[in-house]
């Protein structure tokens, strides 16, 4: 598998350089990055990717939802697979990648640990049995350098908890200045910023007489990275669509 990192000098960019130096069936061939004298890389990174010359099979990307124009473009122009793992999409940009997906496939997931995923659908579970009685909050925790707050992953929980439940709530992030009760259909939304943590999502269920909590933690990027190539060898092959990690896990 040909791999074209795109955020490879980041965080999540350099985790899947070391992961897919160590394996005999894929490759970096190339990365691009908008910070190129950071990191002295094996393979070349080009400042844009209009200028990769390379032939690659799939496109992995960690990088800024602002890149998502010329993802998208040289996905499009080259017919090229992508991995869209980076967060902080609006849903304007959310809906630019399911038009594009009708003519190549593409799978993008704010978390791609296999321990998110199945949280997902253990929230889902718990909110049909609860969410009468029991109020939803969702707090996440991440490193002081993450630029977009809530989380992707915070977001997409609270989705798939809304959309199971006719989409009847409202997100509430933060209370600062509020000075009312918390109503029945509202999902609060928490972010805390410090030192290095890696990922955390704690899923509240509070009621009158017992709380029910479904937690994820990431102890390393690592979880990240092995499942971003997980969804890259899914994705080589398969028709136009819109991918998820669910579909690979399923498979
Ligand atoms: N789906 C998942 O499982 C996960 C998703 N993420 C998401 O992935 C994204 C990246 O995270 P992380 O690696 O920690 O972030 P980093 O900031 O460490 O890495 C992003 C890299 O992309 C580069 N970049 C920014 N803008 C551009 C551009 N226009 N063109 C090319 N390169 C660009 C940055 O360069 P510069 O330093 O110059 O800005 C940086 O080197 C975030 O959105 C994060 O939330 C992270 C972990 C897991
Ligand atoms: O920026 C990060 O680091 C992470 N971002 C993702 C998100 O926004 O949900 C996933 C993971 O928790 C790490």
């Amino acid at each position: 598998m040909r791999v074209l990192l795109h955020g490879c000098n980041g965080r999540m960019g350099q985790v899947l350089s070391r992961l897919i130096s160590g394996m005999d069936d894929a490759k970096v061939v190339c990365g691009v990055d908008s910070n190129i004298d950071k990191i002295i890389n094996s393979y070349p990174v080009y400042p844009s990717l209009s200028e990769v010359k390379e032939e690659v099979d799939v496109l992995i990307d960690f990088s800024n939802h602002s890149c998502l124009d010329s993802i998208l473009k040289f996905g499009l122009d080259r017919k090229v697979p992508l991995i869209i793992c980076t967060t902080g999409f609006s849903p304007e940009e959310k809906q630019k990648m399911v038009e594009s997906s009708k003519h190549i496939p593409i799978l993008n997931s704010a978390n791609m640990s296999l321990g998110v995923n199945l949280i997902i659908s253990l929230v889902k579970q718990a909110a049909a049995v609860l969410y009468k009685d029991f109020d939803i909050e969702i707090v996440e925790k991440h490193h002081n350098q993450k630029l977009d707050s809530p989380s992707g992953t915070a977001l997409s929980i609270a989705d798939a908890i809304n959309s199971s439940l006719d989409n009847k709530f409202e997100y509430k992030y933060g209370r600062y200045g509020k000075t009312e009760k918390r109503t029945k259909n509202e999902i609060g939304i928490h972010a805390v910023r410090g030192g290095a943590i890696v990922g955390e999502h704690d899923v509240i269920f509070a009621g009158g007489g017992e709380i029910v909590e479904i937690s994820h933690s990431a102890l390393s990027r690592d979880v990240f990275g092995y499942g971003a190539i997980r969804a890259a060898q899914f994705i080589i092959g398969k028709a136009p669509g819109f991918y998820s990690m669910k579909d690979v896990i399923e498979e």
